[in-house]
């Protein structure tokens, strides 16, 4: 079995706001993230696939196609977009990191087995280069 990975890149605006607390609450689990007029991040996406390399190409999955399928069904979504109000998939859910790694994993991994024999084995997302997540789709 070969783990093979594609990493991406996208800038979003969003807010840590729950519309059920005060103002004053939200300032003061999320503090400056809760700052109303948005704040912006460069995020890191690294999509990981698992699987035997192919007899006839070596591949385990061709990356060209991974890119083009993490581009299409996540990155053109939610590059440049403010996650709460433009990402139809983002629409009621707290834009945290650990919600956007669970959405991204619902959109790709139909997307994936479409395209490869392959399985999606993980998602990591870096929020900053210090804050990063990562899921393997466990319930
Ligand atoms: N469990 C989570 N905690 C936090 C999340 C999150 O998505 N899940 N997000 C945030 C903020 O949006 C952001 O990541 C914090 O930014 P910041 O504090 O500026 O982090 P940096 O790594 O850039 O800065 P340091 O000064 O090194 O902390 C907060 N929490």
């Amino acid at each position: 079995m070969v783990y093979i990975s594609r990493q991406e890149h996208f800038n979003a605006a969003h807010k840590l706001h729950n519309p059920n607390w005060s103002e004053e609450r939200n300032r003061e689990v999320f503090g400056p993230c809760a700052n109303a007029n948005w704040h912006g991040h460069n995020y890191d996406l690294i999509v990981t696939v698992k699987g035997r390399p192919d007899p006839e190409t070596g591949f385990v999955i061709d990356l060209k196609q991974l890119s083009t399928v993490i581009r299409t069904h996540v990155v053109d979504e939610v590059d440049h977009k403010n996650l709460n109000l433009d990402v139809p998939f983002m629409q009621g859910q707290l834009a945290s990191t650990e919600n956007l790694v669970i959405a991204f994993w619902k959109i790709l991994q139909p997307e994936i087995e479409r395209i490869s024999a392959a399985k999606l084995h993980s998602i990591k997302l870096y929020e900053t280069p210090r804050n990063f997540v990562e899921y393997f789709g466990e319930e």
